[in-house]
């Protein structure tokens, strides 16, 4: 089984307003509701690619309950920790002459709900794969993932993480699956700009000497670089379209990779589905469809055990 784990998940409210004007009334021309949260993002595309995951986390008030059986309704698995008080935040996205995103610090987290999560966690068993995505609510230390990693520790799960700075570099040692920070963040983490491919290589290995065993870079609109566990170097330009929405985008990727690693076991299709996914959902409203990703896909879908 797969699962997703998102600590801060949320309603994502999509609003499209010509011309924003801060200081002024600003009417919408849409208005879309889905649920969201990284991991949960990446359960939706998953399930969109024939994988039923199940996705874990927090769920608080009406907004909390709406996530959970929105994602339900996407074909997801779910298994949310309530929480007595607070409301799942309502993330908003507004999509005008630029994309403007509002996230909200959402509820908190008690020490008896991260231990309900802990009980559910130490059931996966080996052959299992973990996402952990998205950020930690700042009332919680930001150690959250390497507790979870070093509780797991040695059951052979597979565990990809997609976060940020110290919630990346922390988990490295625990040896993660996959990594997929973005080239700004991978810059980011060593203080440095990383201007070629060259040296965006250079730093994703050194990611990969600290302990992280496959490492997956993204680079928006100039596609992806993969650094596999055997140090082998394959990078992939994406499909031409227009950019419609980059929300989304680095999570459909990390679902595409897995997908494709799971139903091939053959890195270089994980990293063509991954990327694809990634393109897919950028160049529509929202998270792609299975129509709108495998249109992307440059071999037939069976090759990619879809
Ligand atoms: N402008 C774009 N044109 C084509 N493909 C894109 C574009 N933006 C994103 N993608 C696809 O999505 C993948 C992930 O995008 P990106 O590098 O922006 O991830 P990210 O920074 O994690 O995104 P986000 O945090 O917004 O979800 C890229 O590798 C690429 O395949
Ligand atoms: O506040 P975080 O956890 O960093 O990001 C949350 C979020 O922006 O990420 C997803 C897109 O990746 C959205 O569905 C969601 O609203």
């Amino acid at each position: 089984m797969i699962y997703t784990v998102t600590f801060n998940p949320s309603l994502d409210y999509v609003i499209q307003v010509d011309d924003l004007t801060l200081g002024e009334v600003n009417r919408t021309t849409s208005e879309k509701i889905y649920p969201g949260g990284k991991g949960n993002n990446v359960s939706v595309i998953l399930s969109n690619l024939g994988h039923k995951s199940k996705a874990l986390g927090f769920k608080a008030g009406f907004t909390g309950e709406q996530m959970e059986t929105m994602l339900e309704e996407f074909g997801c698995y779910t298994d949310f920790i309530p929480l007595e008080e607070g409301l799942t935040r309502i993330n908003v996205k507004v999509k005008s002459n630029e994309e403007s995103e509002i996230n909200g610090q959402g509820p908190v987290i008690t020490d008896t709900a991260i231990e309900a999560l802990y009980q559910k966690l130490d059931k996966l068993t080996a052959g299992d794969v973990l996402v952990l995505a998205g950020s930690i609510p700042n009332t919680l230390p930001g150690d959250m993932y390497e507790r979870i990693m070093e509780r797991l520790q040695g059951k052979e799960i597979r565990i990809a993480v997609d976060a940020t700075k110290d919630l990346l570099v922390n988990v490295l040692k625990y040896h993660p699956f996959l990594i997929k920070p973005n080239n700004h963040e991978l810059g980011e983490i060593f203080g440095k700009v990383l201007e070629s491919e060259a040296d965006i290589v250079e730093y994703a290995k050194k990611l990969q000497e600290m302990g992280a065993v496959n490492v997956l870079i993204s680079m928006a609109g100039d596609g992806a670089i993969l650094v596999t566990e055997d140090g082998t170097v394959s990078s992939k330009k994406p499909p031409k379209g227009t950019v419609v929405n980059s929300v989304g985008a680095g999570d459909s990727m990390v679902a595409g990779f897995l997908a494709g690693w799971l139903n091939t076991g053959d890195y270089e299709k994980a990293l063509e589905l991954g990327t694809a996914a990634g393109s897919a959902t950028a160049f529509v409203s929202w998270l792609a469809t299975r129509e709108e990703i495998t249109e992307k896909l440059e071999r037939t879908e069976k090759e990619y055990g879809i």
